[in-house]
């Protein structure tokens, strides 16, 4: 089954679907443990934790494609990959749909933003016309390889032109091909509504803290007519404070006691990754070539 095949069949079986940003391989193998059924790559986890970058537009398609490799042979839960901009115009659009996908992407949200972008959630951030992210879509729907890839429209607009224009600017991305509206930085039950009401795809609602948006329960999102709530940098950002604490505490300390609490055991690290089973294996084949 295809990864799109397999983010399709997460959606419709979760009203809604939780999606968790996964920044490398090991997180994406904690989360499909755990229970998760759809994991994200974030371009602000691609530019900060791989490339310690700003989230501004300045990591490339090559660089998102090496950690989509690295989670996708790592875990088999679907993966949605921000795709930023699109890196370029249609050509450059229908490349990057088609290289996700080979990647193992189950799809990606191109967004509305001028090519310099930013975090959706910061101010003053700058859009194209209708008309040219309407063309970026028809490119990455016109650059499916497989039928499934799922093709998602993130509007930017609600910040600069308010709900409404917002609302029409998703309406022509619908019509354009888009599988889905990703609503960034709406705020309010009203918001949410507005944008199920007024469209019959998929809605993603980014419950990303420190931000815009307040951090809405999941079931309130569902009933207002979200589809799926995507948390992109929440394990990243408690990884970051936790690691914090641990290099100030050997500095200051000279030694890690005060921390090893707060850490992952050996045990536990292991566990995810079937160490035990491997070693087993390398147990059995040493005491046969032993008794040789
Ligand atoms: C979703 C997002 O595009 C991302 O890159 O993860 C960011 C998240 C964030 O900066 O909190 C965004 O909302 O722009
Ligand atoms: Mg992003």
């Amino acid at each position: 089954m295809s990864a799109g095949k397999k983010f399709r069949l997460a959606l419709a079986a979760n009203k809604p679907l939780q999606i968790v940003g996964t920044v490398n391989a090991y997180c994406a193998i904690m989360a499909e443990q755990l229970g998760h059924q759809a994991i994200y790559l974030s371009g602000a986890g691609v530019a900060n934790a791989s490339y310690g970058l700003p989230d501004l537009g300045m990591t490339s398609l090559d660089n998102v494609l090496e950690d989509i490799r690295r989670i996708t042979a790592a875990s088999s839960l679907p993966l949605l990959v921000d795709a930023d901009t699109g890196w370029g115009g249609a050509f450059n659009i229908a490349r990057t749909v088609k290289e996700m996908t080979k990647a193992g992407a189950a799809g990606c949200h191109i967004e509305d933003q001028v090519a310099q972008k930013r975090c959706g959630h910061r101010p003053n951030k700058a859009i194209v016309s209708t008309e040219e992210m309407v063309d970026r879509i028809k490119a990455a729907v016109d650059a499916r390889t497989d039928p499934d890839f799922f093709i998602m429209a993130r509007t930017d607009a609600f910040a600069q032109e308010g709900l409404e224009a917002a609302i029409e600017r998703a309406k022509a991305y619908v019509a354009a091909g888009a599988d889905g509206i990703f609503a960034e930085a709406v705020k309010t039950e009203e918001h949410y509504r507005a944008f199920s009401d007024a469209l019959d795809v998929p809605i993603l609602a980014n419950i990303t803290e420190f931000g815009q948006t307040e951090l809405w329960n999941k079931d309130e999102l569902g009933e207002w007519g979200v589809s799926m709530v995507l948390y992109p940098l929440s394990a990243f950002r408690a990884m970051n404070k936790a690691a914090e604490s641990v290099y100030a505490s050997i500095l200051e300390q000279g030694d890690q006691k005060a921390v090893v609490d707060s850490m992952q055991t050996r045990m536990d690290l292991y566990k995810y990754l079937g160490y035990h089973d491997y070693e087993q294996k390398l147990d059995s084949l040493f005491a046969e070539g032993k008794n040789k």
